[in-house]
C-alpha cells in the first residue's frame, strides 16, 4: 500500500514537469474543455472518437479525406481529442487508426508548406512539433493500428506510438520518404526511427526515402506486427489489454525514461528547429520542387 502511494507520487512529481513544459509551449491547442462524462461523446469534423469505457479505451478515427494529409486544422483536432482524452481518467489506452480507405496518412499537408508565408510555415511547423511531442510522451497507452499506406509525417505518427499493427496488404507501405520528395527530416524525425529500428537501418532507410511493404516493414522493426487486413481493429485490441495489464506508473515511468532524451532535444531546441524548418522551406529550390511533386500528384488522376 504504502508502496504504492510512494510510486503514484513519484509519478506525478517526475510526469508534472512534462505537463508543464508541454503545456507552456507555444502552439498549444487550448485548455482541455472539461472531462469526465463530456468527453465520451466527443466528435470533431475530422476525428472521430469512439470510446469503450468499460475497456478504457477510446479508438481514434482520422477522417480528414480524401488522404488525411496532416493539416494545421486536422492537426489542432487530433491534438484537442488527445488532450481530451488524457484528461479523463476513464482512457488508459487509445488506439489511433484511419477512416480513408487504404490510406492510414499521407503525411504532412504538402499545401501548408508551398505557396504561403513564413509566419505561416512557423505556425505550422510549431503545430508539427506539438503532434509529436504530445503523441510521443503520451501517459496513455497509444497503438496504431495501420490500416493504410503511411508515408513521411504519416509513419512519424505511427512511430509515436507504442505500439504498431500494420494490415498485410501489398498495397501499403510505411516509411520515411522525405528525402524522394527532395526534403530533409529533421532530427527528431530522424531520431524517432533511430529509437525504432537502430541507427544503421535507419541511416539506410532514410537516405534512401525508403518505403516498407509489410513484410519489410515487419522485418526492419517499423512496426510490430503485420496481420491479415481484418484483423488489424482486433490485434489492436488485444495487444492493448496486454499493455493495459501493465501497472500504469510504472509503465508510464519507463515510457518517460525511454523517451526523455530525445523530447528534450527539440524541447529545447524548439524555435531554432522552427527557424530552420521555415528557411528551408522559403527556399526558391524547395518551393519549386513541392509545388512540382503536388502537381505530380495531380496530373497523376487526369
Ligand atoms: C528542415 C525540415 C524540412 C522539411 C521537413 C518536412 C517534412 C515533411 C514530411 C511529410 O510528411 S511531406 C508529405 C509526404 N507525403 C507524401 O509524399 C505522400 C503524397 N501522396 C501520395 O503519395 C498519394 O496521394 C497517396 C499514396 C497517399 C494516395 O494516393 P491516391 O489514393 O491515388 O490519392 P491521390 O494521389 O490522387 O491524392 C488525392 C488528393 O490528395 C492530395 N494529396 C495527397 N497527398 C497529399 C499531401 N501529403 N498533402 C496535401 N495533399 C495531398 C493530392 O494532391 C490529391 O489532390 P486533388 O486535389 O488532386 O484531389
Amino acid at each position: 500500500m504504502a508502496l504504492a502511494v510512494g510510486m503514484r507520487v513519484l509519478t506525478r512529481a517526475l510526469l508534472r514537469p512534462w505537463a508543464r513544459g508541454l503545456r507552456a509551449a507555444p502552439g498549444r491547442t487550448g485548455p482541455a474543455a472539461g472531462g469526465g462524462d463530456g468527453v465520451r461523446c466527443f466528435r470533431s469534423p475530422r476525428v472521430l472518437v469512439e470510446p469503450d469505457p468499460a475497456a478504457g479505451v477510446a479508438v481514434v478515427k482520422m477522417r480528414n479525406p480524401p488522404v488525411n494529409s496532416l493539416s494545421l486544422e486536422f492537426l489542432t483536432e487530433l491534438l484537442i481529442s488527445l488532450e481530451k482524452l488524457e484528461n479523463d481518467k476513464t482512457f488508459h489506452g487509445i488506439i489511433i487508426t484511419s477512416d480513408c480507405p487504404g490510406i492510414f496518412s499521407a503525411g504532412l499537408d504538402l499545401t501548408e508548406m508551398c505557396g504561403r508565408d513564413p509566419e505561416h510555415y512557423a505556425e505550422y511547423w510549431k503545430a508539427v512539433q506539438e503532434m509529436w511531442l504530445r503523441f510521443y510522451l503520451s501517459n496513455l497507452v497509444v497503438i496504431a493500428a495501420i490500416n493504410g499506406i503511411s508515408p513521411a509525417g504519416g509513419c512519424l505518427l505511427s512511430l509515436t506510438c507504442d505500439y504498431r499493427v500494420l494490415a498485410n496488404n501489398p498495397k501499403y507501405a510505411i516509411g520515411l520518404n522525405e528525402t524522394l520528395l527532395g526534403i530533409v527530416a529533421p532530427f527528431w524525425f530522424k531520431d524517432t526511427l533511430v529509437n525504432t529500428i537502430g541507427h544503421r537501418s535507419a541511416e539506410r532507410a532514410l537516405q534512401l526515402g525508403l518505403l516498407f511493404p509489410p513484410a519489410e516493414a515487419l522485418r526492419v522493426g517499423v512496426v510490430d506486427q503485420v496481420v491479415p487486413e481484418d484483423q488489424v481493429q482486433s490485434t489492436a485490441r488485444s495487444v492493448m489489454a496486454q499493455w493495459l495489464d501493465i501497472p500504469d506508473h510504472a509503465r508510464q515511468l519507463t515510457k518517460i525514461l525511454m523517451r526523455k532524451p530525445t523530447a528534450d532535444r527539440l524541447l529545447t531546441e524548439r524555435d531554432a528547429d522552427i527557424e530552420n524548418f521555415v528557411r528551408f522551406i522559403c527556399k526558391d529550390s524547395i518551393q519549386k520542387s513541392l509545388h512540382a511533386y503536388l502537381e505530380k500528384l495531380k496530373q497523376k488522376k487526369g
